[in-house]
């Protein structure tokens, strides 16, 4: 449909429009979102579509015990169906951003484990513990609300697999990341070894970071592309990244959601694949009021257009 065409449309359905315009200022007229409420997560929602999601076990260092991992899935799989959240800041109380899996929860799995003498049974608590662990940090990437990281201090573990499944990555100058498996005699197995060599684009920086669990600062984490910007404090971070935020969730839920999925889609097929991808959604999405609308306010530079909840 040429660009003429679309404005005709938009003008010459004054019933639609009208509709969706009482729809709108109905729904954005007061900010009262549903935020969810989680023990080992603070949630929060700052602005209008905006959430943020803090881990909070700051005197435990926001390791991750069990709770939290059940709460991370939880609460990603709540914002992904929330119309009232279309992106999303999550950022860490206290000290540090995360110590990684709390070690005493590995004890626990332990003394699990060691309750049986069967190696197939064993091998089940085992299975469906990391099958659980890897699908919480997945429900970040599985996620259609894009997902802002905001890091400080250290990030270790099971914090970079969690980092690694977002699409922006934020940091402080003082954080550090460490992908630490291997010094507590394990192979990451809930995402880092997938995600990580994606998101820095070099498989010989990856696996030394992997293989070695070096310690590697917010300056190298920003040349290597893990993260995307570097701002002088914490406060300076939540700000930028809930702007980004804010900025994210003024534009069509429709076009943003559907650029997340076919970016996640893409990063695992082939280009033909994902463009094939592309067009399936659009064919569907193309028809959808904000691209009228939005095509509208881009060609008679009216006001950032408000769109209808999703
Ligand atoms: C199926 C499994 C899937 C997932 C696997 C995930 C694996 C991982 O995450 S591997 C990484 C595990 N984490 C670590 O090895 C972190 C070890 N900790 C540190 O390096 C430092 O503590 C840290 C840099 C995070 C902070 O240093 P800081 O000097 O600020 O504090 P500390 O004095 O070292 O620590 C304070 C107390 O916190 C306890 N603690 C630290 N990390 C953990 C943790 N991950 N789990 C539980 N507790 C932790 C530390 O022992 C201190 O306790 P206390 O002595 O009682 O005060």
């Amino acid at each position: 449909m040429s660009m003429q065409r679309l404005t005709n449309v938009i003008r010459l359905t004054p019933r639609l429009s009208a509709v969706a315009m009482q729809r709108n200022n109905t729904t954005n007229a007061s900010h009262s979102a549903t935020v969810p409420h989680f023990n080992t997560l603070a949630i929060t929602s700052p602005k209008p579509f905006v959430f943020h999601v803090e881990l909070n076990r700051p005197k435990k260092l926001n390791a991750i015990n069990r709770e939290m991992w059940l709460e991370i899935k939880d609460c990603f799989e709540a914002l992904a169906i929330n119309p009232d959240c279309r992106a999303i800041v999550l950022s860490a109380a206290g000290k540090h951003f995360t110590a990684g899996i709390d070690l005493s929860s590995m004890l626990s799995l332990g003394q699990q484990l060691a309750d049986s003498d069967d190696v197939a049974r064993k091998g089940v608590v085992l299975e469906r513990t990391i099958k659980l662990y890897q699908d919480s940090i997945t429900a970040v990437e599985l996620c259609p609300k894009p997902v802002i990281m905001a890091v400080h201090m250290a990030c270790i573990g099971a914090g970079v697999d969690l980092i690694t499944a977002a699409d922006i990555r934020y940091s402080t100058q003082d954080a550090f990341f460490q992908v630490k498996e291997v010094d507590i005699g394990m192979a990451a197995d809930v995402g880092t070894l997938q995600r990580l060599p994606k998101a820095i684009g070099s498989q010989s920086l990856a696996r030394e970071l992997c293989f070695t669990g070096r310690r590697f600062e917010a300056t190298e984490a920003e040349r290597s592309g893990l993260v995307s910007r570097v701002f002088a404090d914490k406060e300076a971070l939540l700000k930028g990244a809930l702007a980004v935020a804010e900025d994210i969730a003024s534009k069509s839920p429709i076009a943003v959601q559907a650029t997340k999925e076919n970016m996640v889609y893409s990063l695992e097929h082939t280009n033909q694949q994902g463009l094939d991808h592309i067009r399936v959604l659009n064919k569907l999405y193309l028809q959808s009021e904000d691209f009228a609308q939005a095509v509208a306010a881009q060609l008679t530079k009216d006001e950032k257009p408000i769109f209808a909840k999703l």
